[in-house]
């Protein structure tokens, strides 16, 4: 199976995790809108979803799907998204499609997190994929320079995010206290989110693998 076929193995799979007639938390990226594709397919009664991303709010929209905005809203049972990478405790890097801080606050409102990835994502030390960063704009060298002495190599992504802000992917850190990591990145003026998922991880991933589509629980 190839990497597109995973991700549409993955996307159907979490179908198991959607409750029918509860709103529903959707991520961003190719391996989610391979689950919104089977979500269409499927016919479940979603009365709603809460997307991360104007991406994915459109191609719900397109489909049919209402969407809310996150203030209209007071819990979601069940967010489904993809990974950059995800480690043997849950802990994520995201942000590849640059939507990590609405991924954030949706994950942070949702009972569980289901993940869902291919068998590429999954590591066992997070960082070989750069961990991005959202940073207010003006402040991009300054939390470049913070960034700098903790050892990181920070490169500006050519892209603005959802929010207006800008990206920055950070190479050279290898990541074993995700949590720690998360919070000291997270107190540098001008980061708004820092694509870490370690306190807020997954409950359930799904993986792509070329036997089948492997479930673990947290
Ligand atoms: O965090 C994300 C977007 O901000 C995505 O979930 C992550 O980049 C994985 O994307 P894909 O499914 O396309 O590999």
């Amino acid at each position: 199976m190839d990497q597109q076929e995973l991700k549409k193995a993955v996307g159907r799979a979490a179908l198991e995790y959607v409750k029918p007639g509860e709103i529903l938390g959707v991520g961003t990226g190719s391996t989610v809108d391979c689950f919104i594709d089977a979500l269409k397919e499927s016919g479940i009664d979603v009365p709603a979803c809460v997307s991360s991303s104007v991406r994915s709010t459109q191609k719900l929209q397109a489909y049919g799907f209402k969407v809310l905005d996150l203030n209209e809203v007071e819990k979601i049972g069940v967010y489904v998204d993809g990974a950059d990478e995800i480690d043997p405790h849950f802990a994520m890097i995201k942000g590849g499609g640059g939507a990590l801080t609405r991924e954030k606050i949706v994950a942070m409102v949702s009972e569980r997190f289901v993940c869902i990835a291919d068998e590429s994502k999954k590591v066992d030390v997070l960082g070989k994929f750069p961990l991005p960063i959202e940073v207010i704009p003006m402040a991009v060298r300054a939390v470049s320079r913070e960034i700098e002495k903790l050892g990181g190599k920070p490169v500006l992504r050519d892209f603005t995010t959802d929010n207006g802000n800008k990206i920055l992917d950070v190479h050279g850190w290898q990541i074993t206290d995700a949590e720690q990591w998360e919070q000291k990145l997270n107190q540098i003026v001008g980061v708004v989110t820092v694509g870490l998922f370690a306190k807020r991880g997954a409950d359930v991933l799904l993986l792509g693998t070329s036997q089948g589509v492997k479930t673990f629980k947290r």
